[in-house]
């Protein structure tokens, strides 16, 4: 795809910025190469010692256009964030400019002047600042934007699922609906072939009311990843720090912490926020919270942190990924803990030896996410809470299911994803991206595994496919409740809970115990509806999938769908039958194993 010039323009404090800071993360999430030029930084250089006047406001605007239509014509999206008054230097930009896309940020005074971030609006109305736009210096919207979004009356997901939708529209970015459908034909080679054919799944009526989507966990999406503008200059401090190293676990957590998707966390817990955690599953502000987000370090790295002063904090991969303010240090009891969260103190539980391995000191504190540490897997399937609220709200749905695994889409799980949708608008299938190595299929394989079945046999508007980057915690009951709260926050107002939530390699605890958990919390403070399923599989006493709920016969009639009992079969060389596993997956599978 060629570059795009993406233009905000709109009064002080309109959201221009916030949004271009949003948007240059879901393109970059997507495989866009993107830069922005923001009205404020670009005062600092390009800019500098320009004023306020007209002359001095086109010859800001001319230049960041300059600059823009340089990316853009390298294939690059520039992003531009000023207030740009002038309609006629605006329409001089779009003519000189293939691929201007302006986005009026409209907000009316009021709401300006109640937000007033910077304080200048109440300077302003007072006198104290000359010739301030919108208040005594004019400001001329657009006539035909390619879009309007009004800050003032929609979410910031809202306007995001609105400059996104505009975009696919256009043809700049790919439509994120878009699953490509395998072509599945053998190849000769007993695998199927992996030629995409391009499909764009039809969209659903726009979204016509601000998002209808459960609100995030504490009310808003809580980011923690710097902007594009403050990446440097925090990289650089954090050359300067202490480094802590991070692993697996801790690499998740940060990856979560950063795209939102753990909110209300903007860091690791304190001693307070854990321990409530801890004996009452809830955050010390009471919120219902199941499992400790917690970075342990050794005697070594403990001795040379202070509290109030910042450590770094090093992926595997040795990059410095973010920055945390160190609040507090403690020496939390392991064997509470492991009983508390795994209801074992046994070394040979995988939860509790990941406990015991840990260093001996916690360090509590708020984060500053510089960069993901996991590097995003496939653009295609890697989305923020933010983004995948964007599509949902863009395709008009209202409720949608998560279903998270660590497996492929079998017929059992069809069953129950299958049963869900029919009471919800959407669903979103979560690839867990951090499964357990020695048991699970590698990550890419079961995308196309997903990417296969939900090609072939779900309304293609309907389904979305995505990468979670969580791993496994072995922490049965609490970890369904943390996956349905982290659903909440990439938008789904339903969670799917298995049979026996087994997470990972270990089946951790029944279903009852599961659902006496979640049942210890109203279901307003969960704000997500877990949906319990028993195990399914294929009944050949009515040819269909089915539970124990909805067939008759006995386990003589019954073929079970069991990810486990797939992978020793394909392991043999045995190809798992139909009724356990689309033909479609199982020749690709048995390929990806012969091949692996
Ligand atoms: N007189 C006056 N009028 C408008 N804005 C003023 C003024 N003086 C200072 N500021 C601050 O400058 C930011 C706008 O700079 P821009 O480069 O975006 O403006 S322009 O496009 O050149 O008109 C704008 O920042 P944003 O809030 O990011 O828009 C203001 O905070
Ligand atoms: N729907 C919305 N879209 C964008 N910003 C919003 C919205 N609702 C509230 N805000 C807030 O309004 C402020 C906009 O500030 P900013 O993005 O810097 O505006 P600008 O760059 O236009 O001056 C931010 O504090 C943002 O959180």
């Amino acid at each position: 795809m060629s570059g795009f010039v993406v233009w905000f323009t709109g009064l002080s404090g309109a959201g221009k910025s916030t949004l271009a800071a949003m948007l240059s993360a879901e393109l970059r999430a997507r495989g866009v190469h993107v830069e922005v030029l923001d009205g404020d930084e670009v005062r600092t250089h390009l800019s500098k010692g320009l004023g306020f006047s007209r002359e001095d406001r086109d010859t800001n605007v001319r230049r960041i256009g300059f600059v823009a239509k340089l990316l853009a014509r390298a294939g690059a999206c520039a992003i531009t964030a000023a207030i740009s008054p002038y309609r006629a230097t605006r329409d001089e930009l779009r003519a000189q400019i293939p691929g201007f896309v302006e986005i009026h940020c409209a907000c009316a005074i009021p709401a300006l002047a109640e937000r007033d971030p910077k304080g200048l609006y109440k300077k302003a109305l007072a006198g104290e600042i000359k010739h301030f736009t919108g208040i005594d210096d004019p400001y001329e919207p657009p006539e035909h934007p390619e879009v309007v979004v009004h800050t003032d009356r929609e979410s910031k997901e809202a306007s995001l699922a609105h400059i996104l939708s505009a975009l696919e529209d256009l043809g700049h970015i790919p439509r994120l609906g878009h699953i490509p459908r395998l072509d599945l034909q053998p190849t000769g080679s007993g695998e199927a072939s992996s030629a995409p054919l391009s499909i764009s799944a039809p969209s659903l009526p726009r979204a016509l009311e601000p998002s209808a989507l459960p609100l995030p966990h504490g009310g808003e999406l809580i980011s923690r990843q710097v902007t594009p503008a403050r990446h440097d200059s925090l990289s650089e401090r954090a050359r300067a720090l202490v480094a802590i190293d991070l692993d697996a676990r801790t690499e998740s957590f940060v990856t979560l912490i950063g795209s939102g998707a753990y909110s209300p966390l903007g860091g690791f817990m304190t001693s307070r926020d854990y321990l409530r955690v801890l004996g009452d599953l809830r955050l010390e502000r009471g919120l219902p919270w199941p499992l400790p987000v917690t970075l342990a370090v050794p005697e070594h790295i403990a001795a040379r942190l202070r509290i109030g002063t910042e450590a770094a904090l090093r992926a595997r991969d040795g990059r410095l990924v973010a920055i945390i303010e160190v609040s507090e240090l403690w020496r939390p009891d392991r064997e509470r803990e492991a009983l508390a969260i795994h209801g074992t103190t046994d070394p040979s539980h995988p939860g509790v030896a990941a406990l015991l391995d840990a260093g001996p000191v916690y360090v509590g504190g708020e984060l500053l996410g510089l960069e993901r540490p996991a590097p995003p897997f496939s653009p295609a399937y890697d989305h923020t809470p933010s983004a995948l609220r964007a599509v949902f709200t863009a395709r008009g749905f209202r409720r949608v299911v998560g279903f998270q695994t660590v497996d492929l889409l079998h017929r059992g799980h069809e069953h129950i994803t299958r049963a869900a949708l029919e009471i919800c608008d959407g669903l979103l299938v979560h690839a867990l991206a951090g499964g357990d190595p020695t048991e699970d299929l590698p990550l890419d394989v079961r995308l196309r595994a997903c990417e296969a079945v939900l090609a072939h046999y779900y309304p293609l508007d309907r389904a979305v496919l995505s990468v979670y980057p969580a791993v496994t915690h072995h922490a049965g009951p609490r970890e369904a409740l943390l996956h349905a709260l982290t659903h909440k926050n990439y938008g789904c107002s339903h969670v799917i809970v298995e049979h026996d939530h087994a997470v990972g390699s270990v089946l951790q605890a029944p279903s009852h115990e599961t659902r006496a958990l979640f049942d210890r919390f109203a279901p307003a403070e969960l704000g997500v509806v877990p949906l319990f399923f028993e195990e399914a599989f294929y009944s050949t006493a009515i040819a269909a999938t089915a539970t124990r709920k909805t067939a008759p016969g006995d386990a003589s009639t019954r073929i079970p769908c069991s990810g486990k009992e797939v992978r020793r079969m394909l392991a043999r060389g045995e190809l798992p039958p139909s009724e356990m596993l689309r033909p479609e997956v199982a020749r690709l599978l048995a390929g990806s194993l012969r091949r692996s």
